[in-house]
């Protein structure tokens, strides 16, 4: 039997408002949009399970909505559900098959890629990964799988007709960030996401559930996210950034910016000049507010604390809400453990749209040893094959990725290209990473606009016209006849970036696009 995983409702009569009746709830949900059924009745006798298995049994067949049976095959039996929801410690998947009917369905929960493979192995019918997030619900025995940790288990099902949804801790507000980063490098994405609390809990569970329901129909329309990618050559991508280099002038977006205390200014200067307008704030408290009104934000964790980490997550999350573009630049994160968690954190809660980094930070960020950092700095010469690392970077991220160096590679998951412009004094005041941060988000801002996805198609001229814009005005100001070293530079680059004209950037530009197949090795 074929079944719409989408949304799936466990259900959990405990958590029910005082005075609300079980089977009214239950029959919102349905009404809302429940795609599929699992009544879990963790410390209730065989005979009031039953009782409540049967009822509800009725009630989704009126919705021509399966019912699934946690843990008790018994139940599963004797009220003709469609199958059950087993747990790693409950009965074998192949004595539960033997002991239903054919046909019927048997999923599984799952913590690791290890299990996936297992369930697999055994003839799951669809898997539980999770918990996701932390939850009331239940008493966790296993980590957090996290948003990021879903991937992997996914990569698992590609080729397998197994299914797959979330489960821990999803509600409405963080529903569009577990479906954009649950998908594996391999394209699987998730069937659906289960739910207790967020629909059990609620007042209107009908509302609750149409609310959840709009979200996942709406991102079917996300899914696919860069489709512009297959048409992206040099040429029309330096249209496109200096269209958005003009797009930015006419528009002056208001660009948020928590970044550290050490470039803050030069970050702001650098902002006006692109046409932009620069707004540091990190309080906590004024995120929401700020995220209305601005078009864009850099998170950048230079001088971290605990005050503006707390500043980050509200920030990110809020932006995320309104889809507004999130640049994250994750300053020195190998240097600290407070920054590893940091990070890790931010990118759990918010989805970022761009992260920009060295080669040292983005290889501390995906674990890698090729590349090694010394505090803020990368160490040698960078990846072998960078263009193949930002690539992987971006589908696992699901975001945009900019890798900075001597030439940066910009990548959405798909085509990478690579940016050879930039001056060394530029490697050699500091924050120039930073800078290319605020460039990056006030371009992101601009390309963005209006934007109905989490991570818009148009991130990825975003980025590079940010990157594009800071190289060019670095070659062009270090060629100034008074610019005698990185004292005099920093001034004169800000000077040339306000100045930067369309016919300057078309003819210094020194971009390469290596289509979706290709490696760094690959000649055109
Ligand atoms: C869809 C789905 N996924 C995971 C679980 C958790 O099941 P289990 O590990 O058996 O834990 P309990 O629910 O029995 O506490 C689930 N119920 N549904
Ligand atoms: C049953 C279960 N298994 C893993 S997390 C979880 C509870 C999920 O509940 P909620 O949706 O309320 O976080």
């Amino acid at each position: 039997m074929a079944i719409d995983y989408s949304l799936y409702l466990v259900t959990g009569r405990t958590q029910i408002p005082e005075g609300m009746d079980y089977l009214y709830s239950l029959e919102e949900a349905l009404t809302g949009g429940v795609t599929v059924v699992q009544i879990r009745e963790k410390e209730t006798e065989t005979n009031e399970f039953l009782e409540i298995a049967l009822a509800s049994k009725q009630l989704c067949d009126k919705f021509n909505v399966p019912l699934l049976i946690n843990d008790r095959i018994d139940i599963a039996l004797a009220v003709g559900a469609h199958g059950v929801h087993l747990g790693q410690t409950d009965m074998p998947i192949e004595v539960a098959r033997k002991l239903l009917p054919e046909g019927s369905i048997i999923g599984i929960s799952v913590n690791s890629v290890l299990e996936a493979r297992d369930a697999v192995k055994r003839g799951a019918d669809y898997i539980g990964v999770g918990a996701v997030y932390g939850t009331k619900t239940k008493a966790l025995t296993n980590p957090l799988v996290g948003v990021t940790g879903v991937g992997p288990i996914l990569d698992v099902l590609v080729d397998t007709n197994v299914k797959a949804v979330a489960i821990g801790g999803i509600k409405e507000s963080n529903l569009l960030r577990v479906l954009h980063g649950s998908t594996s490098v391999l394209g699987r994405t998730l069937d659906g996401v289960a739910v207790v609390s967020d629909i059990m809990a609620s007042e209107d569970p009908q509302t609750k559930s149409k609310a959840l329901r709009q979200i996942l129909d709406s991102y079917k329309l996300d899914i696919r996210p860069y489709a512009f990618s297959d048409t992206i050559t040099a040429e029309n991508l330096l249209d496109s950034a200096v269209d958005l280099m003009n797009a930015l002038l006419e528009q002056n977006p208001l660009v948020h910016q928590i970044t550290n205390n050490v470039v803050a200014t030069q970050s702001a200067n650098i902002t006006l000049a692109l046409g932009a307008s620069p707004l540091m704030a990190t309080a906590p408290a004024e995120a929401a507010d700020i995220a209305k009104i601005a078009s864009a934000c850099l998170i950048n964790i230079g001088t971290l604390t605990p005050e503006t980490r707390e500043g980050m997550l509200r920030s990110g999350f809020e932006c995320n809400k309104l889809r507004k573009p999130v640049v994250l630049d994750p300053v020195g994160v190998g240097a600290s453990g407070f920054r590893q968690q940091t990070v890790h954190d931010l990118i759990e809660l918010w989805q970022p749209s761009v992260i920009k980094g060295n080669a040292g930070e983005l290889a501390a960020m995906v674990g890698s040893c090729e590349v090694l950092s010394k505090g803020v700095d990368s160490v040698g010469s960078g990846f072998r094959d960078p263009v193949t690392f930002v690539r992987n970077m971006a589908r696992r991220q699901r975001c945009v990725i900019v890798l900075t160096g001597e030439t940066d590679y910009i990548s959405d998951g798909e085509v990478v290209v690579a940016l050879a412009n930039g001056d060394p004094l530029l490697g050699m005041i500091t924050g120039s990473g930073c800078i290319t941060g605020s460039c990056i988000a006030a371009y992101c801002g601009a390309a963005t606009n209006g934007s109905k996805a989490l991570v818009s198609p148009t991130t990825l001229v975003g980025a590079v016209t940010g990157v594009l814009a800071l190289t060019v005005a670095a070659e062009v100001a270090a060629r100034r006849k008074d610019v005698q070293g990185r004292g005099t530079f920093l001034p004169a680059l800000i000077d040339k970036l306000s100045l930067l004209r369309e016919e300057t950037v078309r003819n210094a530009a020194k971009i390469k696009v290596y289509g979706p197949k290709a490696s760094f090795d690959d000649e055109e």
